[in-house]
């Protein structure tokens, strides 16, 4: 065993790099990787806190010892006024139980229904798209995975409340954010006008969510869905408490589109600066689809359009930043002694980028992925999705909505990006694009328009 701490910033007294962390989270991460490695050490004020980026170190935390390294205490407190203790925040048994509560709604069985679904939405989300028209590429994705989600899981038709969800899900997720970007929570007692926001935007949601569940006691019918399995064990065998109900509708409602959304915000952005990706990306879509939409069964024959999301989602992982984790106990990680009590950063976004596994890292090339070659790198260098037991419950669904939805719009529109601000990305809870990214749509055939 090492007795050193690994390299890292010596940061100010007491603040240690908590000034750095806030001014740029996502900055400060990608440069401590680049200047001290795969292992970094660093204070957040008068705590111990490492980057973790080695694929052996990243399996270690979040596969093989997760009972050590659960969800560190801070951050939970500060999303827990919003998202209660369902199955992104809570830890331990009471995660075990929420997982299992929420499970089937995943099973491969169901997945091929909501692929229907996945390719109506798209439809419907351009069918007044037109030829030569502009867009916020942003808003319109929005609009088709919040949708996606409510009737898959929910079986809600979110037309009139899209925006409404759109905005509010924007402000929560901002507001807590800043929160969470800082590690320090703000209690909710304090009578500001921030405090204020939140509580207004938490409000709406849980509305939203609540009028679902209202929605659903008008029939009481099972619809094979997320919602119902939940109602039917709370009513019935009375083993899901209402608090279970909002929490597990709330995780899945948040993190079920924007992450999809954006990704494939990006994917528009990297395909439009990208014109033979774009050509061989036509290609696949006209030889398997041959102008018609596509089904379950086409999903495993759109084998370049699967490699242009997985690529997207290295560049990009809209996950960029896994939920912090804290030892519960003394550790040695990679060597290195790691004290109870210190936080463990990992960093999708980080380890995508090491060129041991990702040659070239900033070169967009959905290569890389050909024939599955992912499952050759070593296990912890490629997690858009996380890793181990909470690993991301959405991860099939979200890869077949991203690639179906993609495949969809661009069998009948190219995409340009007109948008003139820079279009870097922002690290919070989520790595998002630029607000309002402007974009004009051309039909790829005469028929197009008509076709959708
Ligand atoms: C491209 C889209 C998506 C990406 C990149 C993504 C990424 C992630 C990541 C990285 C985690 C792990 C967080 C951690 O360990 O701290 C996660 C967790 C989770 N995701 Fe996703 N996600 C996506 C879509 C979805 C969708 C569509 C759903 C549901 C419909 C979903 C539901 C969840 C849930 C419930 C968890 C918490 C799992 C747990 O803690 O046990 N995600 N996601």
């Amino acid at each position: 065993m090492k007795t050193a701490s690994p390299p890292g910033p010596k940061g100010l007294p007491l603040l240690g790099s908590l000034l750095d962390l806030r001014k740029d989270k996502l900055g400060f991460l990608t440069s401590l990787a680049k200047t001290y490695g795969d292992f970094v050490h660093f204070r957040v004020g008068p705590r111990n806190a490492y980057l973790v980026s080695r694929p052996d170190c990243v399996h270690e935390v979040l596969v093989e010892q997760p009972k050590r390294t659960p969800k560190e205490w801070i951050h939970q407190r500060i999303v827990a006024p919003f998202f209660g203790n369902g199955v992104v925040t809570s830890n331990g048994a009471v995660h075990d139980r929420q997982r299992r509560l929420a499970q089937p709604a995943f099973q491969p069985r169901r997945l091929d229904n909501y692929c229907r679904i996945f390719v109506e939405q798209a439809l419907e989300g351009i069918r007044e798209w037109r030829s030569g028209g502009e867009y916020e590429i942003d808003t319109e994705m929005l609009r088709i995975t919040i949708q996606n989600v409510s009737l898959t899981l929910f079986s809600a038709d979110a037309t009139d409340i899209v925006p409404r969800a759109a905005s509010a899900m924007t402000d929560i997720l901002g507001l807590l954010g800043r929160e969470y970007d800082i590690a320090f929570p703000i209690p909710m007692w304090v009578p500001s006008e921030y405090n204020r926001r939140k509580q207004a935007a938490i409000r709406e949601i849980n509305e939203i969510v609540m009028k679902f569940v209202e929605d659903w006691r008008r029939t009481g019918q099972d619809k094979g869905d997320l919602l119902s399995m939940l109602m039917l064990a709370h009513g019935e065998r009375g083993d899901v408490t209402h608090d279970d109900l909002r929490d597990n509708m709330i995780a899945m409602f948040s993190a079920g589109h924007e992450t999809t959304a954006f990704t494939l915000v990006w994917a528009w952005i990297l395909l439009a600066r990208h014109p033979e990706v774009e050509a061989a990306l036509w290609e696949e879509l006209d030889r398997v689809l041959g102008g018609r939409p596509p089904t379950a069964d086409d999903y495993p024959r759109l084998a370049y359009t699967t490699m242009i999301i997985k690529e997207t989602l290295r560049i990009y992982p809209t996950g960029w930043l896994l939920f912090p984790r804290e030892t519960t106990e003394d550790l040695v990680l990679g060597g290195y002694p790691i004290p109870k009590g210190s936080m463990l950063y990992v960093s999708p976004y980080v380890i995508h980028r090491d060129p041991t596994y990702f040659p070239d890292p900033e070169r967009f090339d959905p290569e890389r992925f050909r024939s599955g070659a992912e499952k050759q790198l070593p296990r912890g260098a490629y997690i858009p999705f996380g890793l181990g037991p909470r690993v991301c419950m959405g991860q099939h669904f979200a890869l077949m909505e991203a690639v179906l939805t993609l495949a969809t719009v661009a069998q009948r529109y190219r995409v340009s990006i007109l948008a003139k601000q820079p279009l870097v990305p922002s690290g919070s809870l989520a790595l998002r694009p630029p607000r309002g990214v402007h974009v004009r749509v051309d039909a790829r055939y005469p028929t197009a328009a008509a076709a959708a």
